[in-house]
């Protein structure tokens, strides 16, 4: 499966924010849970995916593509990170855990608690992705490859070295759903959140 967008420069702005901003308990409970019970499907299908980035991919957007298999991205305009801090929010657990998985410990660190966000170039040079290329019909192409090596692998040995890999941060959020869920809707009634989301939505209005 190829996971990319249909826009012209954004691959995925990351979740509503207004979700976040003034929320109504119920509906960010019911928005919260749909998040978790995606993440957890598409970090554990049982067939191959490639996210084809072709547009800016922020956050939430980051984290579905960090989840795929492989990640190709069109450069060099488009940024990618987990940026939560620059919203003066914090990325849960297995948000993180996703990118420690991907470009290890000391680097997600460091790309965490800055809320930086990566050029085509320097995601590619701390591995964030896989293969940079210039136009998003190369970066399909890309994409096609790299599933077409799966023609000579067995289903279920890609699915039991997937799952032996993804196991610890998939187990975590399975045990610590409704903890991770009561924290969310308890943190974004914090009124320091509030605040900080209000001062990021304004700086996006043009
Ligand atoms: C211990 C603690 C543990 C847990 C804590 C609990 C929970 C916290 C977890 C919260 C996790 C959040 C993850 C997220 O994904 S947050 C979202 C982060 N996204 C962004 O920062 C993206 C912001 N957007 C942009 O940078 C640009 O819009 C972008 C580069 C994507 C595209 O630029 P472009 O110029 O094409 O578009 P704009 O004209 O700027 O935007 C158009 C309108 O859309 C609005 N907008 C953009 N992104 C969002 C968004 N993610 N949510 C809501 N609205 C968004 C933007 O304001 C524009 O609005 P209008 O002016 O048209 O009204």
């Amino acid at each position: 499966m190829i996971l990319t967008s249909g826009l012209q420069k954004v691959f995925c702005a990351g979740l509503d924010i207004t979700e976040f901003y003034n929320p109504n308990p119920d509906r960010l409970s019911k928005f919260w849970t749909t998040l978790q019970d995606t993440w957890l499907s598409l970090y554990t299908t049982s067939f191959p995916t490639v996210s084809v980035i072709n547009g800016h991919s922020p956050a939430g957007g980051c984290l579905f593509a960090m989840s795929c298999d492989y990640r190709v991205m069109v450069g060099p305009n488009y940024t990618i990170g987990l940026n939560e801090t620059k919203l003066g929010i914090v990325a849960p657990k297995w948000f993180q855990d996703t990118m420690v998985a991907v470009i290890g410990q000391r680097k997600a660190e460091v790309s965490l608690t800055t809320g930086k966000m990566y050029t085509t170039d320097e995601a590619l040079q701390i591995g964030l992705i896989d293969e940079s290329l210039p136009d998003a019909n190369s970066a399909l192409k890309k994409g096609t490859q790299f599933l077409n090596n799966f023609q000579k692998i067995s289903p279920w040995a890609y699915k039991m070295t997937k799952d032996i890999s993804r196991q610890p941060t998939v187990q975590w959020l399975i045990d610590n759903k409704q903890k991770d869920l009561d924290f969310v809707i308890k943190y974004m009634q914090s009124p320091t959140v509030q605040k900080n989301l209000e001062l990021y939505l304004q700086s996006l209005k043009k």
